[in-house]
């Protein structure tokens, strides 16, 4: 639950007086789980640490003046169990006993099993990183280069990408610290032949592209590289600041239902849109040409470029026009620009953006 939910609980329960079983009711189903059916639950925490806090929020009131409450000291002890097991609820120290018997002081009894909670999940914390110690203690003493013959085997199998992947990343983990992790009497190029071997699997590139990938970034960088090749890019769109100003843009478009947000610090024309009620390319403002749908990287190429007002420009392969409409807004309608084409069916798409985006043209 939201903190804000929580504060505005806790404010309208100091005003009104909370319906107490009601709220139990919202937090845990009617039909409450037997001890014998959550003593060995270990998973599902974050939940639990939410229930948790969620009891913790409903229940001052409650701790303090609890004898009206019937399912009080039931609900604290399936509470226990759920946290520590039945086992630990038995216990001489639960102070929940199964008879039901009340302890000294509800109060001390939520801190110790607080206290008791905080060990238990330490403890868990301490024993997930020495897991994980060991598992990398164990993959960093095990990992070795394929043989020849495990290689052959491989290629009359269809690839195991799993395996594929964790080769991949054992590679990069060694050549990142060579001088300690290599296998004795193997090469760095070994590692490298087979890194741009599995690569070229699993990611389907070909061989020349790896090749010169590879030549041109240190082998982690090059892993976060193509994962980012990976992820589908962000529908944008540019402000064409011949007709309007981007906020203005945003502001009616997110009135249209298009959910956006602007694109970057770096272009202050950029949109990403991530979700819209309405097809992006087919809105009024879109058809009055405020925007050209266009990837954020064919931005660049005009940035770098810093178009001036007056100059004189090629573009040399202009349709659909993206660039082209990007340079004269950037010169503000001055200038020239050459828009070449070889195509002659795309050059209806060119001149249609040109119109639209009110690039003056001869
Ligand atoms: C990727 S699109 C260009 C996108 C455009 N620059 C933009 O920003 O919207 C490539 C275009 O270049 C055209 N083209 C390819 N070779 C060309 C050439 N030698 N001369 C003129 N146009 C060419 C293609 O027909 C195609 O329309």
């Amino acid at each position: 639950m939201a903190p804000g939910a929580l504060s505005k609980k806790k404010g309208s329960k100091s005003s009104k007086g909370p319906p107490k079983k009601k709220q139990k009711g919202d937090l845990f189903s009617e039909k409450r789980p037997k001890k014998a059916d959550v003593s060995d639950d270990s998973d599902g925490s974050d939940e639990e640490v939410e229930q948790l806090e969620n009891f913790d929020e409903d229940s001052d009131s409650e701790l303090l003046s609890g004898d009206d409450d019937p399912l009080a000291d039931d609900f604290d002890d399936w509470f226990y169990v759920m946290w520590y097991g039945a086992e630990e609820n038995s216990g001489s120290d639960s102070g929940a006993g199964s008879d039901g018997s009340d302890s000294d002081s509800d109060v001390s009894d939520i801190e110790r099993k607080s206290r008791a909670l905080d060990e238990r999940r330490a403890r868990e914390e301490k024993d997930a990183d020495d897991e994980l110690q060991t598992n990398i203690a164990e993959e960093s003493d095990e990992f070795r280069l394929p043989t020849e013959e495990e290689l052959e085997a491989e290629a009359n199998l269809p690839p195991d990408l799993q395996n594929l992947q964790r080769r991949i990343q054992e590679i990069v983990r060694v050549l990142s610290n060579f001088k300690d992790l290599r296998q004795e009497g193997a090469k760095r190029k070994d590692y490298i032949e087979q890194l741009k071997m599995d690569l070229s699997s699993y990611y389907g590139y070909n061989d020349f592209l790896i090749g010169v990938l590879i030549e041109m970034f240190p082998v982690n960088e090059l892993l976060e590289l193509i994962n980012a090749f990976e992820k589908p890019r962000p529908i944008c769109l540019r402000t064409n600041t011949l007709k309007a100003r981007r906020r203005d843009l945003a502001e009616v478009l997110l009135k249209r239902g298009v959910n956006l947000d602007p694109l970057s610090k770096w272009s202050k024309v950029g949109l990403a849109v991530y979700d819209s009620q309405v097809p992006i390319g087919a809105t009024p403002e879109y058809m009055a040409g405020l925007y050209m749908l266009q990837s954020a990287n064919s931005f660049l190429p005009v940035m770098a470029l810093a178009p001036q007002e007056k100059e004189r420009i090629v573009d040399m392969a202009a349709a659909p026009g993206g660039k082209t409409t990007y340079v004269a807004a950037l010169m503000k309608n001055t200038g020239i620009i050459y828009a070449n084409e070889m195509k002659e069916p795309r050059l209806r798409s060119l001149t249609a953006n040109l119109n639209r985006m009110g690039v003056q043209t001869p």
